[in-house]
């Protein structure tokens, strides 16, 4: 071995081992396809602050892609609204790695599941006025930190949306994370097979996206957080399409997915977006859906107003149907939204999103190996299983392989 035995024996001897810092027995809080996080509080004898921290052990062993790529990638980024990452725990029997982030009690999957069950039984939920301009403006900081280091987020949606709690010196505070689910294609060497089923959700897919464009961009998480506004707003999926069970090819054309956006938004004209004709799926388009002129009366304005009574002409309708431009040219960056008037006219969007109300929600449950989980926000909106694209697979299975390789050659 490069390093001598005598050196090694006491590098080990003095590593930090994750079970002496933290307790984290029995209190899994999440569980996916990334591995598992746990709800964990540090031992008096660590030396880390007090207070709750989220423990992710990353699932495989080794330096896995996925764990090199979030890894790289936190350590590099901070903002107050995106997650920090704190520690990393290389743990050499096993090599396994853990990594330690702040914990948030709250994502907004849960918040908004909250608010429409209360609406259900008719009992209110009480919010600041200034509820969902404050958790728009923190998500748009934050992306415009990320998109700013060229960081794009590429799955933006509720479940990923974390708000610190009321034990966090940062109650309130929004921070963007990423749950890792559509990561599944980086999980090189699993058989396809044997990956379960997982769930993703189209709801919040640009239609560029869904019409085969080739690369994500920056207006493709402006258009999620667009869904997630309206989300907010009216605690519906704005693009709530029920997916059906059976397997999906791997193409990104989903014409059910298309046909809700058509049926709120309207048919997209040339005039509204000149380069659609140019995308690769166009062809299904008009085989699908010919000229569109069933979608004529719809429009984003006419969905808003009727099932929530919202007026066309207020700032928080305009940011809106901005964020929701159909052509992704047309979308505005992180920076011109934040710009918008709606940020500018009272009452202004607060630090902590709750402004010092009670925080109704419940804390995380835990999840106790026995029960498969469904309620998971890993799990979300259960719709059609997904099979990664084969070709998606076989590229990241080809960077495992040489990767491996690579790690072989080195030890
Ligand atoms: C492979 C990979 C997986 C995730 C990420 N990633 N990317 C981001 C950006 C884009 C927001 C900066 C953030 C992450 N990673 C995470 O957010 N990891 C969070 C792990 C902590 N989990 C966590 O707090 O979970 C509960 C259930 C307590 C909310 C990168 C790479």
């Amino acid at each position: 071995a490069w390093m001598d035995a005598d050196f090694r024996r006491q590098l080990s001897a003095r590593r930090e081992r994750v079970e002496d810092a933290f307790e984290f027995e029995g209190r899994k809080v999440g569980r996916g396809s990334y591995g598992q996080v746990f709800k964990t509080k540090p031992r008096s004898c660590a030396d880390a602050p007090a207070g709750d921290y989220a423990l992710k052990q990353i699932e495989g062993s080794g330096l896995s892609m996925s764990a090199c790529r979030e890894i790289a990638l936190l350590r590099e980024l901070k903002h107050p609204n995106v997650i920090s990452l704190k520690q990393v725990y290389l743990a050499h029997e096993t090599r396994q790695i853990w990594l330690l982030f702040d914990y948030a009690e709250h994502d907004l999957w849960r918040m908004i599941n909250f608010h429409a069950s209360a609406k259900k039984c008719n009992s209110q939920v009480s919010l600041p006025p200034n509820f969902t301009k404050s958790i728009m403006h923190q998500i748009l900081c934050g992306i415009h930190y990320l998109h700013s280091n060229w960081v794009l987020h590429r799955d933006l949606k509720p479940a990923n949306i974390l708000v610190m709690g009321t034990t966090s010196p940062e109650r309130g505070r929004v921070k963007i994370a990423d749950l890792g689910l559509a990561r599944l294609f980086h999980q090189p060497l699993t058989p396809l097979t044997e990956i379960d089923p997982v769930v993703v959700t189209f709801w919040y897919r640009a239609p560029e996206l869904l019409l085969g464009a080739r690369h994500y961009t920056k207006a493709i998480d402006l258009w999620a957080i667009g869904c997630i506004m309206a989300e907010l707003i009216t605690d519906k999926p704005l693009f709530y399409c029920k997916q059906e069970e059976d397997i999906k090819t791997s193409s990104p054309y989903n014409r059910d997915q298309l046909e809700r956006i058509f049926s709120v938004m309207g048919f997209p004209s040339q005039q509204d977006w000149r380069d659609l004709p140019h995308l690769p799926k166009y062809g299904d388009l008009v085989r699908n859906f010919g000229t569109g002129q069933q979608y004529a009366r719809f429009s984003l304005g006419r969905h808003m107003s009727r099932s929530f009574g919202m007026s066309e002409t207020s700032p928080e309708f305009r940011l809106l149907s901005r964020l929701l431009a159909m052509d992704p040219l047309r979308r505005p960056s992180a920076r011109e939204a934040l710009e918008d008037r709606y940020f500018l006219e009272e009452p202004r969007p607060a630090a902590d999103v709750f402004n010092g109300f009670d925080i109704p929600y419940g804390k995380r449950d835990f999840i106790s190996d026995s029960s498969d989980n469904k309620d998971d926000p890993a799990r979300q909106q259960q719709s059609q299983p997904v099979h990664a694209s084969l070709q998606q697979y076989q590229q990241s299975h080809q960077q495992a392989l040489l990767l491996q390789q690579q790690q072989q050659q080195l030890s």
